[in-house]
């Protein structure tokens, strides 16, 4: 028997290439909508220290498989293991939305686990991603150009995309806007 899938509250994974601004995006949105107790900002769990401006918490690559049973989802790129935590588990069965930072190549996984995935694409031409990722300083050299080439495709169209090419405000504000529209259609759809 296939388990339950994780809801009945919406995920919504912003995903995208490297340096188009997820993080910033995310960060921002959350400034916006502090005041929403319904809707949850999931901190990621890497098997990397975090950098400046980063909030995701560390695990080492044995602590990861030992918990794994317990996240939400999981998935692995730039050689990384990235987890969203089992507290996701439990806001989204209060019927919260949770928003978190994930991965284009698991979305077809993704699909599996959650009763309500809304995707958030955010892009950026080539010459800004590659300018932002130099900028951000925390790879350098051949790290900056295998996250440049790692261009995996979306598998269905998502349901809002920001081409982050504006103000950083700009594009939090847009996500904000949509987190918002979606968290309030789903209660509102929870309460017929
Ligand atoms: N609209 C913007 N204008 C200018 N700079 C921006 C904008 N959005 C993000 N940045 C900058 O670009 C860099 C990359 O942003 P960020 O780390 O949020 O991207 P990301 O998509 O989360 O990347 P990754 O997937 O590699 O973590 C950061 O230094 C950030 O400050
Ligand atoms: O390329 P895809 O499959 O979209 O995802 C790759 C993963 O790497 C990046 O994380 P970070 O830059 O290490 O924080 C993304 O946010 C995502 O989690």
């Amino acid at each position: 028997m296939r388990p339950a899938l994780l809801g009945p509250g919406p995920l919504i994974l912003v995903v995208g290439p490297s340096g188009a601004g997820k993080d910033t995006l995310i960060d921002g949105a959350r400034a916006h909508l502090a005041d929403r107790a319904d809707i949850r900002f999931a901190r990621r769990l890497v098997t990397r220290a975090p950098g400046a401006g980063e909030a995701h918490g560390t695990l080492t690559p044995d602590a990861f498989a030992a918990q794994r049973a317990t996240f939400a989802l999981h998935w692995d790129a730039h050689g990384l293991s990235y987890a969203l935590g089992p507290e996701v588990v439990a806001w989204l069965a209060a019927g919260d939305t949770v928003v978190a930072n994930g991965s284009r190549a698991t979305l077809p996984a993704a699909r599996q686990r959650f009763a309500m995935l809304q995707i958030v694409h955010v892009t950026a031409p080539p010459e800004v991603l590659a300018q932002r990722i130099a900028a951000r300083g925390r790879e350098t050299g051949g790290d900056v150009a295998a996250r440049l080439a790692r261009t995996p495709p979306l598998d269905a169209p998502p349901q809002f995309e920001i081409e982050n090419v504006g103000t950083a405000a700009e594009g939090s504000a847009q996500l904000a806007a949509f987190i918002a529209r979606t968290a309030d259609e789903c209660r509102a759809a929870a309460r017929t």
